[in-house]
């Protein structure tokens, strides 16, 4: 069973607000102030698709993959790197932006934070308890809210609220 049915209540996200956030995002990494990023280490698999967007505008061409699995079978709360960024890249994480498309406990962004001190870590939607472990976000998120992304979703048929006016 999947833990979205213990939520309260769902914050859906269509592909275009994605892209307009996850653009948003990238324009915040952008400009005066800001480090010359090295590479974009998206952390697989929900961080792949801000991680094209994001490089994309802001050309960069080296992009990386983390891969981090929580096992709740044997030693629940502890994560395991499945697979690990170039080590000579990542070096202590200096000038490498690390992107996810949302903290929600922050469990993952600690795990990467220990890992690559000096990377900045960079998601779309933060909920608060995972929040201050992300350098930068767009959008704060209610911690019983489920965020259902694009990927997860399809159409369907919605019924009206009232069957009034429709011939029987
Ligand atoms: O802040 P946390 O509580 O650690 O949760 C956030 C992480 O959970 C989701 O990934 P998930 O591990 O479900 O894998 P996925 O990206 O492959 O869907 C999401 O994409 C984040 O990476
Ligand atoms: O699609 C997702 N939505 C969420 O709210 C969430 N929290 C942890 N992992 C998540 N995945
Ligand atoms: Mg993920």
């Amino acid at each position: 069973m999947s833990d979205r049915l213990h939520y309260e209540a769902g914050f859906h996200v269509s592909w275009e607000r994605f892209h307009r956030d996850a653009r948003s995002l990238a324009a915040r990494l952008h400009g005066p102030g800001q480090p010359e990023w090295k590479a974009v280490v998206a952390i697989t698999r929900g961080g792949m698709v801000p991680g094209c967007i994001i490089a994309r505008e802001l050309g960069l061409r080296v992009v990386e993959t983390i891969s981090v699995a929580s096992y709740a079978h044997k030693d629940q709360g502890a994560l395991q790197l499945l697979k690990a960024p170039d080590a000579a890249l990542m070096g202590d994480g200096s000038g490498i932006l690390v992107v996810d498309d949302l903290v929600d406990t922050g469990r993952t962004l600690a795990f990467i934070r220990e890992r690559y001190p000096k990377a900045h870590l960079a998601v779309v939607y933060a909920k608060p308890q995972g929040a201050a472990l992300a350098d930068t976000y767009i959008a704060e998120v209610a911690q019983d809210s489920w965020i259902y992304l694009p990927w997860d979703m399809g159409l369907v048929y919605v019924d009206p609220l009232t069957r009034k006016g429709n011939s029987e």
